[in-house]
């Protein structure tokens, strides 16, 4: 059955899917939208889920129902607009794309207005009936969203089981430079730090394999940096209109998914970018920050350091931090003050 589907069969010939794994149960808020929809569909493809509860103001039940014929062995069910604590029953990880995507012209930080309220209200919720829950930041601005989280939880803030879903970016970094390259981007790992907006995207190119060939600095390097910074943008213009990435964002969110269920259920070794609390910048005052984390069953095991990075990535960092200061403290003072 699982031919057409080559990685999750990678994975459950690995032994992580075999019944031995805990019973996981994961919730998508948002899961009648662009994201939501495709995301529910490759979760319930997902091995290591065993319950899928799907949550939207609009449209839920019916991607329920329809997402609910696929022949894998997972429940799912879909939740009505007034039904968001029943849908947060029980569940061991949120997944949250939820709220308005990007028109050509806007920026992230443009949707703060309207994601904002999405967001913490959302979390209020979390907070209260599943607290302990793992939670997975997908709505944009994401530098802003997760302040909002943590802020929102207040003394339950839990910083191991609070991620901002950054995978897109490291997704695209390794298609593009494998565009560049040759290499097959399925054998290319970039660490992406930062943030997940414009200029706060830092790809260590330096730290890649696959790079050594572009010259640091250089044209090339340059263009395939923009390239990675600014992917979002490419998907909002040729979607003229109709929104942002969708599809590869659930590809992402899945693969992410994926990595910290593995992790939940034992599995060692599994380090990925994320926008988590971190100590990396704390003294420059960026509270969150995007860099390698070791997954663990509690979520959040080890933050790595950056690591030898070159003068020129020393550059983008400098750019990075100050933007994302600003983008951290926008959510942090929202919630201060609502
Ligand atoms: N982190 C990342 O890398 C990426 C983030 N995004 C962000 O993800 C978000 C969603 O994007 P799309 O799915 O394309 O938008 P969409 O508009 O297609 O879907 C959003 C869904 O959220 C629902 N929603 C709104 N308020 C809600 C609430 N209070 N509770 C539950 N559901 C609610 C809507 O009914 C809609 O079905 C946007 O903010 C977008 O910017 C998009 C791509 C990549
Ligand atoms: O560009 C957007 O607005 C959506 C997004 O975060 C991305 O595609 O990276």
């Amino acid at each position: 059955m699982f031919s057409r589907l080559p990685r999750l069969a990678v994975r459950g010939a690995r032994g992580f899917a075999s019944s031995s794994a805990r019973q996981t149960k994961v919730a998508v808020l948002g899961a009648g939208g662009g994201i939501g929809q495709p995301l529910s569909l490759l979760l319930k493809m997902e091995p290591l889920i065993s319950s899928l509860s799907l949550y939207d103001i609009r449209g839920a039940p019916g991607v329920g129902a329809d997402v609910s014929h696929v022949d894998t062995n997972s429940t799912v069910k879909g939740y009505p607009a007034d039904q968001l604590e029943a849908a947060l029953e029980g569940v061991d990880v949120v997944v949250i794309p939820a709220g308005v995507p990007r028109k050509p012209g806007m920026t992230r930080d443009d949707l703060f207005n309207t994601n904002a309220s999405i967001v913490r209200d959302l979390a209020k919720a979390t907070s209260k009936v599943c607290p302990d829950a793992h939670l997975l930041i997908i709505s944009n601005p994401v530098n802003s969203t997760v302040p909002i989280v943590a802020a929102t939880y207040g003394a339950k803030f839990n910083p191991k089981r609070l991620f901002g879903v950054t995978t897109l970016d490291v997704v695209r970094s390794s298609r593009f430079l494998g565009e560049v390259t040759g290499d097959r981007p399925e054998d290319i790992k970039v660490t992406v730090v930062g943030g997940h907006s414009g200029v706060t995207i830092v790809p260590l190119l330096s730290q890649t394999e696959q790079a050594k060939s572009l010259q640091l600095g250089g044209a090339e390097w340059g263009k395939l940096v923009h390239r990675i910074q600014f992917g979002g943008d490419e998907v909002v213009k040729a979607k003229d209109g109709a929104g942002s990435a969708t599809l590869s964002m659930a590809y992402a969110a899945s693969k992410f998914t994926n990595s910290l269920l593995r992790a939940i259920n034992g599995e060692k070794g599994i380090i990925v970018p994320s926008f988590v609390r971190s100590p990396l910048f704390e003294a420059e005052g960026v509270d969150f920050f995007s860099s390698n984390v070791e997954l663990g069953p509690e979520g959040v095991e080890k933050i790595h350091e950056l690591g030898a990075i070159s003068p020129e990535e020393q550059k983008l960092l400098d750019a990075c931090i100050p933007d994302l200061i600003k983008n951290i403290k926008k959510g942090q003072e929202f919630v201060a003050s609502s």
